[in-house]
């Protein structure tokens, strides 16, 4: 149950149960393909999600930045995001395990159609806790739960984001254990939830490195990928991470400014990796924001996805040893990546997705620092497509 001094089972009593239930199952069905459980899993991944994801070269981001560079289009997984691969894996989990009802958290609002296009294509009945302010500014995403037949349930407490979504969904858990399961949206939360959703999130750096090898003659250099949680950057991460010789950097939002205003308690970012300090949040122990006190401080970002106080506790424990490599790409670097891959390769990423893409700019640009000197090729996991920030994105670069 840890990386490091990361993780652990930091719950209510009242949730030890559930969480047992879980390890027996995650040990017997995922790790141990009881049942044929993970041939099942991959069948439909590959049925209903679409899975492989093609690894493209991008053309125009080569030529800019006089490197091999690759995208792994995880925006290409039904839904339009990554996120499908945990939610249908943990949905699926729930019918083995004779659960009847499905509850989530979402932030961005990718999680949480996920998990009800899972849970519709598996019959089951769903609900979504979302922030009332991420309600707000993820419409279509929120449509799409609905329609999906998923009742989408707004959080009003506090700022009505991510970080009181998640607490309220472990709140209903904790009197529903027996016929719910709680399907967690990133690499964060109690054991085996970390492990678990890294597990089914590895179809992603699994294929990285059949397609590279079969494609490129050889693995990647470097692996470039949007931490929030850091359910995407595991997936694309996991496979490789005995290969030394493939740098991993894991990019995290950097807001408006890395610099925290103390006595109001808000980070205008999102930089676990990069400036959190150790501490507990929703059941494990990881790298938060928080400030001299101890108290967690509220977190920014343009991008939902990555607006978050906490950063999965395997992540946390690979940057303290080294093999991880946390970077932070503030919001308007981002914003400019957002257009900039819609014009130059005819993709439009997810805010969060544009912030990896900030990354290779800001070293590799006309403007870049040369910060690193990456090597070659580098593959891009593009986490999600953006459609649900069309409008977010059009107002924001209006106001600059
Ligand atoms: C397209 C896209 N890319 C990256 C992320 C960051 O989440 P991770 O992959 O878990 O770091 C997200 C995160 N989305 C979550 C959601 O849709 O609910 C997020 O808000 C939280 C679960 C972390 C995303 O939607």
């Amino acid at each position: 149950t840890k990386f490091g001094n990361y993780g652990g089972q930091y719950v209510p009593e009242a949730l030890m149960p559930a969480i047992d239930e879980l390890t027996d199952a995650y040990r017997r069905y995922v790790l141990e393909n009881e049942d044929g459980f993970m041939d099942e899993f991959r069948d439909r991944i590959r049925d209903f999600g679409g899975r492989p994801t093609p690894l493209q070269r991008a053309e125009q981001l080569s030529a800019r930045y006089g490197v091999d560079v690759y995208l792994k289009r995880e925006d290409l997984l039904h839904g339009g995001a990554h996120k499908l691969n945990n939610a249908l894996g943990q949905v699926l989990l729930a019918k083995y395990m004779g659960k009847e009802r499905i509850i989530a958290e979402t932030g961005a609002g990718q999680h949480g159609t996920a998990t009800a296009m899972a849970a519709a294509h598996l019959d089951m009945p769903c609900e979504i806790y979302m922030g009332r302010r991420d309600i707000n500014r993820q419409r279509p995403n929120v449509f799409r739960m609905r329609i999906n037949g998923a009742e989408v349930t707004p959080v009003d407490v506090g700022r009505g984001t991510l970080k009181e979504a998640i607490s309220e969904t472990m709140r209903d858990w904790a009197t529903t254990v027996e016929t719910t399961h709680y399907v967690i949206g990133s690499i964060v939360g109690p054991a085996p939830f970390p492990a678990m959703v890294r597990d089914f999130h590895s179809v992603i750096s699994e294929e990285i490195r059949a397609q590279s090898l079969d494609r490129l003659g050889g693995l990647p250099g470097s692996v470039v990928a949007c931490a929030g949680g850091g359910s995407n950057t595991m997936g694309a991460f996991a496979e490789l991470l005995d290969n030394e010789g493939v740098t991993l950097y894991a990019v995290e939002a950097g807001g408006s400014s890395l610099t925290v205003d103390e006595e109001a308690g808000v980070a205008p970012h999102s930089a676990s990796l990069s400036t959190g300090e150790e501490g507990v949040l929703h059941g494990a122990r990881t790298k938060l924001l928080q400030d001299s006190h101890g108290q967690i401080m509220e977190s920014h970002s343009v991008s939902s996805g990555l607006d978050y106080s906490g950063v999965g506790p395997e992540l946390s424990h690979l940057v303290d040893t080294g093999r991880v490599k946390p970077v932070t790409v503030g919001d308007d670097d981002a914003l400019e990546a957002f257009h900039r891959l819609s014009q130059d390769e005819g993709i439009i990423p997810a805010l969060e997705t544009a912030h990896a893409f900030g990354f290779l700019e800001a070293v590799a640009g006309p403007d870049g620092d040369g910060s690193v000197e990456f090597d070659e090729p580098i593959v891009v996991n593009v986490s999600g497509r953006g459609d649900k920030d069309l409008e977010a994105a059009i107002e924001e670069t209006e106001k600059r």
